[in-house]
């Protein structure tokens, strides 16, 4: 069964149509890239999914259920995202208990004390942490944060806008790790957006590559570090990135 099903997508912000016709299947256990220029509307898809982007037409599946133009609650608990700025994400005056402990609260769910600490552990964030704000936090343990409030319900597929590239080179390394540990030890399914095709390479099984709005290609993570993408677009996005070096 496919994690997330999306067929002739086209999301408008108003009168702007953003996508058209996206499409593609992204399978249980999938770490799928969504990759290309500034505005081709990567951000707009993830979006759509998670119920921020309301205006669209076309199908939108997750885990063999129809997704409405409202998120249902059960649709919420098995998708959460995570965006690319920890700062502008975690709310300036709750601690870090605060924050994770919300989702639990909203979807009704006990233990609260030992669910934070769990997955506090899992991100690495240390327990001293806990009762501090965000602004006493660096950037990667604030980004930790962020992805550890998107596992405190156990969802299934993580939507991943952007999430390392606001931070310092060493510490993006280190949250690429994290996420890449994560998926295998949970078997999530990731949707990540990026313009950053090292991290594709490194976190990935598949792409697709889009420009103003609709995909180009969809290509396995292999022919990306063989550079061998088909369109003319995504061979000059490679070009771009590595300068025809293989990866
Ligand atoms: N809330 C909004 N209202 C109106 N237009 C929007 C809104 N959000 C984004 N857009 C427009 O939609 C288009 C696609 O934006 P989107 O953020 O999806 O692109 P992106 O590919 O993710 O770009 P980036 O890599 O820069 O984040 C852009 O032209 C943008 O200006």
């Amino acid at each position: 069964m496919s994690a997330l099903s999306l067929k002739n997508l086209d999301i408008s912000y108003g009168p702007s149509r953003i996508t058209h016709d996206i499409t593609f299947d992204v399978a249980a256990g999938e770490s799928f890239a969504l990759v290309g220029e500034s505005g081709s509307g990567k951000s707009t898809v993830l979006k759509a999914v998670a119920g921020l982007a309301t205006e669209w037409t076309g199908s939108i599946n997750m885990l063999g259920k129809p997704v409405h133009h409202r998120i249902s609650r059960d649709i919420a608990r098995q998708c959460q995202m995570v965006f690319q700025d920890p700062y502008g994400s975690l709310h300036p005056k709750k601690t870090i208990d605060a924050t994770l402990t919300e989702p639990l609260i909203i979807h009704g769910i006990g233990d609260r004390g030992a669910r934070v600490e769990a997955v506090m552990e899992a991100v690495g964030l240390d327990r001293r942490f806990r009762f501090r704000f965000p602004h006493q936090l660096s950037g990667g343990q604030r980004q930790r944060v962020a992805i550890a409030r998107a596992l405190m319900l156990e969802p299934k597929v993580m939507l991943l806008d952007e999430p390392t590239s606001a931070l310092d080179v060493s510490v993006q390394a280190e949250v690429l790790n994290l996420l890449k540990r994560l998926r295998k030890e949970r078997g999530l399914t990731y949707v990540l957006v990026t313009h950053n095709l090292p991290v594709v390479s490194f976190l990935c099984d598949r792409l697709a590559v889009m420009r103003k709005g609709r995909i180009e290609e969809i290509a396995d993570v292999a022919q990306l570090k063989a550079g061998n993408l088909a369109s003319e677009y995504g061979r000059a996005l490679y070009a771009a990135s590595f300068g025809g070096i293989n990866l």
